[in-house]
Order: structure tokens, then C-alpha cells, then sequence
């Protein structure tokens, strides 16, 4: 998964990449049109703020009407590095979902202030607004994640779970139904009816 590239994926598959929801108010507006047709999306807040959670919530959920009914959610809580109880500066600690929130610290940062159980009850909200059953989802702690992306720490492991959860479903499913994709290269120009007429 680390060589993991577009340019790489296997010519059929179309795999609309999980993006991360969050950030600036001009972007809003493209929100629901990155997440149509998406079959995950990475909602991401800041762990030291605690309005970017709600923000997800009042902002942000609405936007991915336009996704696939079985998307996948993902929770991130980035900026880990910045709390007092958050990890060191090793980029490949190990740990999975939420994991031991402490451990490694070198020096005192600032007083977190979104815990893991927000970002899990954050989840399950989402679980219900789609509608779905809690049976029917990942679980809560496997879908909710603490990175870094300054040290880098849990960002393969957000990455490689939601790829290796996504990519067998759409497989799946194309196996199964019509593609949903248009092949272009095969288009044929259209046939000229008057010969040496407008070339
Ligand atoms: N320490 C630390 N800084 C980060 C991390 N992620 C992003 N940043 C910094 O936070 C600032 C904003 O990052 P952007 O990627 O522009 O994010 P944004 O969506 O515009 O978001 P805001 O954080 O809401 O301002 C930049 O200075 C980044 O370098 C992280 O995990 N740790």
C-alpha cells in the first residue's frame, strides 16, 4: 500500500480517492460535488479544537447526500502532535483506530480539546442520519482515527484501512452490475455523411 498511486490502480477500477472534508469556507461549496458518487470520505477535524468537530456535524455531513448509500466514514482527529497527551515525533508508530492516545510524549503541548469517545459519538450520529444500521457499518473504533500529518503518525494506517475496505466493495460490485463508467477511448468519430464537405 505505501507505493500506492492512481497512475498505479488497475486499468477498471475508478476509485473516487477519499478526500478529506475540512478547511476553508471558499471550498464549501465544492463539497457535495467531490462527494458524489463517493464510496468513502474522510471527515477530519482538529483535536485541539473542538469547534472543527461540530463543524463536521452543522457543516460538513449534509455535504455527502450526494455520496454512495454504503460510503464509508472516517473520522479523523489530525494535529495529534500538538496535544499535551499526543504521540512523538516517530512517523511510523504503530497502533490501530483511536489507539493509546498517550505514550511518547517529549514535552508538554496544548490541553487537547476533542476526546476519541467525541469522535465516536460524532460517528455514530453520522451512522443514523445515513440511516443505517449500526450492524451493517464498520465499527465506530475501527473508523475513527488520531493522526499527524506533520509526523506523519497513523496516516498510512487511515489510508490503508479505507483502501483495503473500499477497493474489494467496488470490485464487487462491478463484477456484479453494469459499469458505471464510460470508456471514451473507444468512442468512434462520427461518420462523415457528405464526403469533402467541411473537412
Ligand atoms: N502541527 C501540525 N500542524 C499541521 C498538521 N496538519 C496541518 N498542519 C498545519 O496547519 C495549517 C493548516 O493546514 P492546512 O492543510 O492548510 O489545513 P486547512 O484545512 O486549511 O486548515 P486549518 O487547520 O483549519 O487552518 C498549516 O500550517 C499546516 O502546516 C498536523 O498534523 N500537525
Amino acid at each position: 500500500m505505501a507505493d500506492w498511486h492512481p497512475q498505479n490502480r488497475p486499468p477498471q477500477v475508478r476509485v473516487r480517492a477519499p478526500f478529506a472534508l475540512k478547511g476553508r469556507e471558499q471550498f464549501h461549496g465544492l463539497g457535495s460535488m467531490y462527494c458524489r458518487g463517493a464510496a468513502a470520505v474522510i471527515l477530519t477535524y482538529d483535536v485541539n479544537h473542538a469547534q472543527s468537530l461540530l463543524e463536521l456535524e452543522d457543516r460538513f455531513l449534509g455535504l455527502t447526500d450526494t455520496a454512495r448509500a454504503d460510503c464509508l466514514f472516517a473520522i479523523v482527529g489530525n494535529k495529534v502532535d500538538l496535544s499535551e497527551d499526543g504521540p512523538g515525533e516517530s512517523r511510523q508508530e504503530g497502533g490501530g483506530g483511536l489507539g493509546p492516545a498517550g505514550g511518547g510524549c517529549a514535552a508538554p503541548r496544548l490541553p487537547r480539546q476533542v476526546q476519541p469517545e467525541d469522535a465516536v459519538a460524532l460517528y455514530k450520529k453520522i451512522i443514523k442520519y445515513k440511516m443505517l444500521d449500526e450492524k451493517d457499518v464498520p465499527a465506530a473504533e475501527q473508523m475513527c482515527f488520531e493522526t499527524s500529518a506533520k509526523t506523519g503518525h497513523n496516516v498510512d494506517l487511515l489510508f490503508e484501512t479505507l483502501f483495503d475496505m473500499v477497493v474489494p466493495v467496488i470490485l464487487r460490485q462491478r463484477a456484479q452490475g453494469p459499469p458505471q463508467t464510460v470508456d471514451i477511448t473507444s468512442c468512434r468519430p462520427p461518420a462523415q455523411t457528405k464526403p469533402g464537405c467541411c473537412a
